[in-house]
């Protein structure tokens, strides 16, 4: 055991099981920088370049079994002509990623294309028009990849009774004239905005009978969604319409260890009132040219961690490698199955030589942005 910024660090001595690629948001547009509705910098070109970066260092790594995107793969702002063209450049790139991707759906993939569209364009593994899916990835360990828009009011055409169910509901729970706007909304009501979304009933029935077939196979599960789904690890403008629903049911077992998601731009995490762990990964799009968001999950028959690669340029030299967990006191330890889930908040990797710690490693010890090499 060591003490790193003030968090403890402790060695990784096993391998892990298997380890995949984690990356979202990355809002690709052939277009200007610009800023969102709030005003947050938004580089829509420079996207595409953290993600052609962490697939070359996912290969460079070697052991990563498979990616898995968070949706919004191309942003609302990219003119409608090039959106099937801006969506096979992103695609090309998680291409040339030696396994396969598991790509989810974002209001801003549906402000571009219809839903059935995008589920055949990012070949989902479903033998529907369906976007949610399973999959296990090892024996004992399940993924479970939500629809957050199941049920909304983007990508089903505007005639269907979902769009209208949909529009009903922000019309009950947002007095706004634009249903985007969260304007007088308080706490976690503020959710009901027109860019956001939830899981239909059909998805929760298929969800709960997921969960407890993985829990009769004694599966570990992680659960992925575009939309944040705990209060406690987001701003509640961005999280799931029935967040509530859905962990209900989640926590009814005791299977799902962690919830990862993207949407947040800032990222976040929180650990629930009943021990899931809540990851909101940070987006990719609002990366400062040679800075990168992206990572990689370990995981072991105990835990996960989520790790920041390390830059290239730095090899060994006063870096907290990724066989280095640095652990808060957030670990579940273990739990009635003997599995537990040790979250890394962040893996600050620090290169005093080159001297690659960047003012944007030290803003946040919850970011795993790490500043790479330049493009
Ligand atoms: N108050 C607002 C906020 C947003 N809009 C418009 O809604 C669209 C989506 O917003 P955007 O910030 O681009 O959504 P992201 O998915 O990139 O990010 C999610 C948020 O960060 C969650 O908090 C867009 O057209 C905005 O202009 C709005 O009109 N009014």
């Amino acid at each position: 055991m060591a003490v790193a910024n003030g968090v403890l660090v402790r060695a990784s001595t096993k391998e892990p099981l298997f380890s995949f690629g984690v990356i979202a948001d990355v809002q690709y547009a052939d277009i200007p920088d610009g800023r969102s509705f709030l005003g947050a910098p938004r580089y829509y070109r420079h996207s595409i370049s953290v993600l052609q970066r962490a697939v070359r260092r996912w290969n460079e790594q070697g052991n990563i079994k498979f990616l898995i995107n968070f949706g919004d793969i191309i942003d609302g702002h990219c003119p409608k002509d090039k959106s099937l063209w801006a969506v096979h450049k992103v695609l090309d790139e998680f291409d040339k990623f030696d396994g396969p991707t598991y790509h989810m759906i974002g209001n801003h993939c549906l402000y571009n294309l219809p839903r059935r569209k995008l589920v055949s364009l990012l070949k989902m593994p479903t033998d529907s028009d369906r976007a949610y899916y399973d999959f296990l990835p090892f024996p004992e360990f399940r993924i479970v990849v939500l629809d957050a828009y199941d049920f909304s009011c983007l990508g089903w055409p505007d005639d269907h009774s979902v769009t209208a169910a949909a529009m009903k509901l922000l019309g009950e729970r947002n007095p706004n004239t634009d249903k985007n706007s969260s304007d007088g909304l308080v706490g976690v009501d503020r959710r009901f905005v027109k860019f956001n979304g939830g899981v239909g009933s059909e998805q929760l029935s298929w969800l709960n009978d997921v969960l407890q077939d993985a829990s009769t196979h004694q599966q570990t599960v992680i659960i992925c969604s575009h939309l944040p789904m705990d209060p406690g690890s987001t701003s509640p403008a961005a999280l799931m319409w029935n967040y509530d629903e859905v962990m209900a049911i989640v926590h009814q077992y005791n299977c799902v260890k962690a919830c990862f998601a993207g949407h947040d731009h800032k990222g976040g995490h929180s650990v629930d009132s009943h021990s899931v762990h809540h990851r909101i990964l940070e987006a990719a799009l609002e990366c400062p040219p040679g800075t990168s968001s992206f990572g990689h999950v370990e995981v072991y028959p105990d835990r996960l961690l989520l790790a920041a690669a390390a830059p290239a340029s730095c090899p060994g030299d006063g870096l907290i490698s990724s066989s280095v967990s640095v652990v808060r006191r957030s670990s579940v330890g273990s739990s009635a199955d003997g599995v537990g889930v040790e979250i890394l908040l962040v893996l600050l990797v620090k290169c005093s030589r080159t001297g690659i710690v960047s003012s944007h490693t030290k803003i946040s010890l919850r970011r795993f942005i790490t500043k790479g090499p330049p493009d």
